[in-house]
C-alpha cells in the first residue's frame, strides 16, 4: 500500500501507523484520515496482526488536530491529489472522516496503543482518548483548543472523555483549553503510562508483546464489552459531526480559526447568547 501522509508498517504480529507530517505538528488533512482508515482496516482483516500502534512521527507531536491552514468556511478542503484506496472518501468533509477513523478505533476487534510522543492536541488528543491504551512520553501534552479555534467534538471527545477523567474535568479541559502535562494526564487516568522519551519505544513494544502473548478472542471479547456501555455516543457524535460541520460554515468558528492562524486573540465577544 502507498501513502502519502503516514507510515504503515507490519512486523511480529504489531501494525505501525505513523502520522507522517512533522513539520505540520502532525495535524490532520482529509487525505492523512483516509490513509489511516485504509490502514486500519487492512490491519483488521490481516490475520497475522494482533495489536495496533498509532502514533506521530517526529519527537515533538503525536497529533495536533486539523490542519487549520486548510480551513475556510466550508470547512476543512476536501480534495486530495493522492487515492487513499478507498473510492468516495475523498469527498467527505474531514469531521466525517473522523468520525469515522475514531469509531474503526473503537470497533476493531484488536488492541489499539497510543503512543504518545509529544503534543496531543485537539482532534489528536481525541485520536488518542478512543484507543484501548495509551503510553506517553514525559514530555507529551495533552488537551483540547476547540472553543480557542471555532471547533468541537462534541461526541467521543466530550462524552466519552468524561467517561475516562470525570464530568467535572471533562468540561475543564473543554472549557478552559489548557495543557496537561504527562504526569497530570496519568494522575486522572487519562494515560497508562509514562516513560522518559528515551524509552517510550522500548515500553510500548514490551505492552505489545505482553498483549501478543494473550489469547485474541478474549481480548476481542473483552474490548467489545468495554464498548457496550458508551455505544450511545456514537449517536452523540454523529449528530455533533453534522452540527460541527453547519458551525464550521459561520463567522464566529471563521473567527477562532482566523485568529489562530494570524497568531492573535480571538474576539468572539460579538456572539454571546
Ligand atoms: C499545538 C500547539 C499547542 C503548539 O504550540 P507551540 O509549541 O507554541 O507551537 P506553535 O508556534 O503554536 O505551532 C508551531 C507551528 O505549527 C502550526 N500548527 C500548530 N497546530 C496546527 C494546526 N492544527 N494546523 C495547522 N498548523 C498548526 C503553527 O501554526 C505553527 O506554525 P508556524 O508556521 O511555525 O507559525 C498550538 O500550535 C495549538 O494550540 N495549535 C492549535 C491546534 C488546533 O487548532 N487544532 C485543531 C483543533 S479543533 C478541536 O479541538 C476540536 C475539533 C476536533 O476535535 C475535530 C473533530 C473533527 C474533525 C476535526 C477536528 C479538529 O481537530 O479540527
Amino acid at each position: 500500500m502507498k501513502f502519502q501522509d503516514i507510515l504503515y508498517t507490519k512486523y511480529d504480529g504489531k501494525a505501525r501507523v505513523t502520522i507522517n507530517r512533522p513539520n505540520k505538528l502532525n495535524a490532520f488533512t482529509n487525505q492523512t484520515l483516509q490513509e489511516m482508515i485504509s490502514a486500519l482496516l487492512d490491519a483488521w482483516t490481516d490475520k497475522n496482526i494482533g495489536v495496533i500502534i498509532i502514533t506521530g512521527a517526529g519527537d515533538r507531536a503525536f497529533s495536533v488536530g486539523g490542519d487549520q491552514s486548510i480551513r475556510s468556511k466550508d470547512g476543512y478542503a476536501t480534495s486530495n491529489s493522492e487515492k487513499s484506496g478507498l473510492e468516495g472518501l475523498e469527498n467527505l468533509p474531514l469531521a466525517n472522516n473522523h468520525a469515522m477513523l475514531l469509531q474503526i478505533i473503537r470497533t476493531i476487534p484488536k488492541p489499539v496503543v497510543a503512543m504518545v510522543n509529544g503534543y496531543a492536541i485537539g482532534g489528536g488528543h481525541v485520536i488518542h482518548v478512543v484507543c484501548d491504551l495509551s503510553v506517553a512520553s514525559e514530555k507529551a501534552k495533552f488537551g483540547q483548543v476547540g472553543p480557542r479555534v471555532g471547533s468541537f467534538d462534541a461526541g467521543y471527545g466530550s462524552a466519552y472523555l468524561a467517561r475516562i477523567v470525570g464530568e467535572k474535568k471533562a468540561r475543564e479541559i473543554w472549557y478552559l483549553c489548557q495543557q496537561y502535562t504527562a504526569e497530570d494526564a496519568l494522575k486522572m487516568g487519562l494515560v497508562n503510562k509514562v516513560v522518559p522519551p528515551e524509552n517510550l519505544e522500548e515500553e510500548v513494544e514490551k505492552m505489545c508483546d505482553t498483549l501478543l502473548s494473550h489469547s485474541p478472542t478474549a481480548l476481542a471479547a473483552l474490548k467489545a464489552s468495554f464498548n457496550a456501555d458508551t455505544e450511545a455516543i456514537w449517536g452523540i457524535h454523529s449528530i455533533a459531526g453534522i452540527a460541527l460541520n453547519l458551525y464550521y460554515g459561520t463567522d464566529e468558528a471563521m473567527e477562532g480559526r482566523n485568529a489562530f492562524m494570524e497568531k492573535r486573540k480571538p474576539d468572539f465577544s460579538k456572539f454571546r447568547k
